[in-house]
């Protein structure tokens, strides 16, 4: 199955959503609002140098012996390719004049040793391209495969903070700028590398004096490459930025569209987007004139200087001390001296793309999930006998979330094995970061969580998973069918058992009206099923796993008022026997409840029974204008 992008809710994803709400658009003037939207991910756009080295390197791993056969070959390549102007040389100083005299072995020689020249340079340049392809592909698809497996592992703290369309214009746009490099942009440098160092070789060999004032010239080529280096650094991080500022916004307008429909948001979004365009625009136009600038500066210094050489050789082979053969050999070379560095300038390009988005791929692979897998795991008691819930301990937690905002403060709550509380309260009082404390999406920032007696920082992921299941308010469908959907967390279920969980929650009704049953396809995120029967589907994937600890995250709000009486009942046999935290706001979802729990910020101001809250004895005025819903 392929998960699908998720809807974004406002408490999801708070960095993407600022956008949505911003009408202006981001002008060319505004770097600022560029640097906040290039750091939608939170991390800071520059990483040392180093950190992409060492990435590179890891990705290359095993394959660094291809990476070194690459560069034998195109060492070989290149001396081959290269020999032509010696033997032009050859024939102007030694074979013409052989063949005057009637030898004509010189020109034989030079004619099949040239051929064979041109036939080892195609066969080299063919497998270098072949591996350098091969080691390309091999770093793309190791990148991209880090990427994912990496932000899959992240905690949903790092989710909350960033949007899913800059997270996957890192895997998508910022990889494929790497593989641009690998696709010519390393055949080029390795070539351009390797004949500089040939041919100033050679001409030293043929003529120091023309030899060392030809590479005397290379000294500004050189800076001129470097500081178009440092400036095109620059601007390809702001393109990068720039374009995943734009893909981000794209991914989410599409993700909320009914939003944006229903708020008639397009015309302000359409001017926002249109602003980001602008902005990447500009950007690229800022990179072409960069490349622009550097071109023709690097080139008219490089063509000066081949006419000044040109015309002291021929001086000196007037005057006689240079050898016409030589002189035409040096000139040959001259082009290739520095052209080859110069057309390194449009490599550069793809280098310079590639060495911003490297970093940044570096920057997010460098965080570590705030939740981890226990080194040494604590097993869970053995439960005993038929018994399936297990007990659930607050001890003086605190959280406070990345704003450093305290939502929990020294909370204390002990729930027995088997009970089902229902957890009501207003809005923002912290009942779902008790769920996802339970859940262990987060972790307390003082004190413990404890289940049967362990701190769930203690219990491995796998345990964790199958003990402790949270069905979020918006239940997540994953395309692929109804089936595959229940068993999302069993894959290796029965057709037999993924009916009898959905019999169990009251979703099989729906189900068997379908024209393929439980092997329909749900569609895109499950569209075409209402947020109800999404639920229901949800709520026997979890009944399938069978956990200790069920939390329903105002699980049954999307549910009508039919069919949540309907699956109540059934509910209640999914919660019976297993400890349930149930964050309710309709007070009919608390008639399945032992308990009932008023929270408001951060505290427990209630804690009575179902009976006690429907029938407005016995509970303070202040509880019952806490609870704010009413089925009627
Ligand atoms: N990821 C987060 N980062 C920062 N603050 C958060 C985060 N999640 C929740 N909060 C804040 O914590 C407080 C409690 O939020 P929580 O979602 O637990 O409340 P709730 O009782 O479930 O509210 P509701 O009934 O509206 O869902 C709120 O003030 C909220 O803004």
């Amino acid at each position: 199955m392929r998960p699908s992008t998720p809807s974004p809710t406002p408490s999801s994803t708070p960095e993407s959503a600022r956008p949505q709400l911003d009408d202006s658009p981001i002008g060319p003037e505004d770097p600022d609002a560029l640097a906040a939207a290039a750091d939608s991910t939170g991390e800071p756009v520059e990483a040392s140098k180093g950190a992409s080295r060492r990435l590179l390197r890891s990705v290359l791993g095993p394959n660094i012996r291809r990476l070194w056969l690459a560069v034998v070959v195109v060492l070989l390549q290149q001396a081959a390719a290269l020999a032509g102007p010696v033997f032009v040389t050859v024939t102007i100083n030694r074979a013409i004049p052989a063949l005057g005299a009637h030898d004509a072995v010189p020109l034989v020689v030079v004619a099949v040793a040239y051929g064979c020249c041109v036939i080892v340079a195609a066969v080299l340049q063919n497998m270098f391209i072949r591996l350098s392809v091969t080691v390309g592909q091999i770093v793309v698809t190791g990148l991209r495969t880090r990427l994912f497996a990496h932000i899959q592992a992240q905690s949903v703290e790092f989710h909350e903070d960033r949007s899913s369309g800059t997270l996957a214009s890192r895997a998508s746009s910022d990889v494929d700028a790497v593989r641009g490099l690998f696709g010519s942009g390393i055949d080029q440098i390795v070539t351009a590398a390797v004949s500089l160092f040939y041919i100033s070789s050679v001409l030293l060999v043929l003529d120091w004096q023309l030899g060392s004032a030809a590479l005397a010239v290379m000294a500004p080529v050189y800076w001129s490459m470097r500081s178009f280096r440092k400036r095109s650094l620059q601007v390809y991080r702001r393109r990068s930025a720039a374009a995943a500022a734009a893909a981000g916004d794209m991914s989410e307008t599409f993700a909320g569209i009914r939003t944006v429909q229903a708020f008639s948001r397009e015309r302000a979004n359409d001017n926002r987007f249109a602003g980001l365009n602008q902005r990447h625009r500009k950007e690229n136009r800022q990179a072409a004139m960069e490349m622009a600038r550097y071109v023709t500066s690097s080139r008219l210094v490089a063509n000066i200087a081949i006419a000044g050489l040109v015309l002291w050789g021929a001086h000196r082979v007037a005057s006689g001390t240079l050898e016409l053969g030589t002189y035409a050999g040096i000139v040959l070379y001259l082009r290739d001296l520095y052209d080859k560095p110069l057309r390194l300038g449009g490599v550069l390009d793809a280098y310079q793309s590639a060495a911003a988005s490297l970093e940044k791929i570096a920057v997010l692979l460098a965080i570590e999930p705030t939740v981890v897998e226990p080194s040494r795991p604590a097993p869970l008691p053995v439960l005993p006998g038929h018994s399936v819930g297990r007990r659930v301990d607050y001890e003086q937690v605190t959280l406070a979330y990345r704003d450093g905002r305290e939502v929990l403060r020294d909370f204390n709550l002990s729930i027995p094995a088997g009970q089902t509380i229902a957890l009501i309260g207003p809005s923002g009082g912290g009942k779902s970061t008790l769920a996802k404390l339970l859940a262990r999406f987060h972790d307390p920032t003082s004190g413990h969580v404890l289940l049967d007696g362990v701190d769930l920082r203690s219990i491995s992921m796998a345990d964790l998973r199958g003990g402790v299941a949270l069905v979020p308010q918006e239940s997540f469908l994953f395309s692929g069918t109804v089936a595959e959907n229940i068993a999302l967390a069993r894959p290796d279920a029965t057709l037999e058992e993924i009916r009898r969980a959905a019999e169990a929650t009251g979703a099989h009704r729906f189900i068997a009206t379908l024209q393929d049953g439980y092997q329909t396809d749900v569609g895109d995120r499950g569209g075409r099923f209402s947020a109800g029967e999404q639920q229901l589907i949800a709520l026997a994937r979890v009944f399938l796993v069978n956990p200790s600890v069920i939390v329903l995250d105002e699980a049954t709000s999307v549910i009508d008022i039919p069919s949540e009486r309907a699956v109540r009942n059934a509910l209640r046999a999914v919660l019976r026997e297993r400890t349930a935290l149930v964050i309710a706001h309709r007070p009919s979802t608390i008639q399945i409840a032992d308990r009932v729990l008023v929270l408001a910020d951060g505290r427990i101001i209630e804690d009575c029974t179902p009976a006690e809250l429907t029938s407005d004895l016995g509970l303070p005025a202040k509880t019952r204008e806490l609870w704010p819903h009413s089925d009627s």
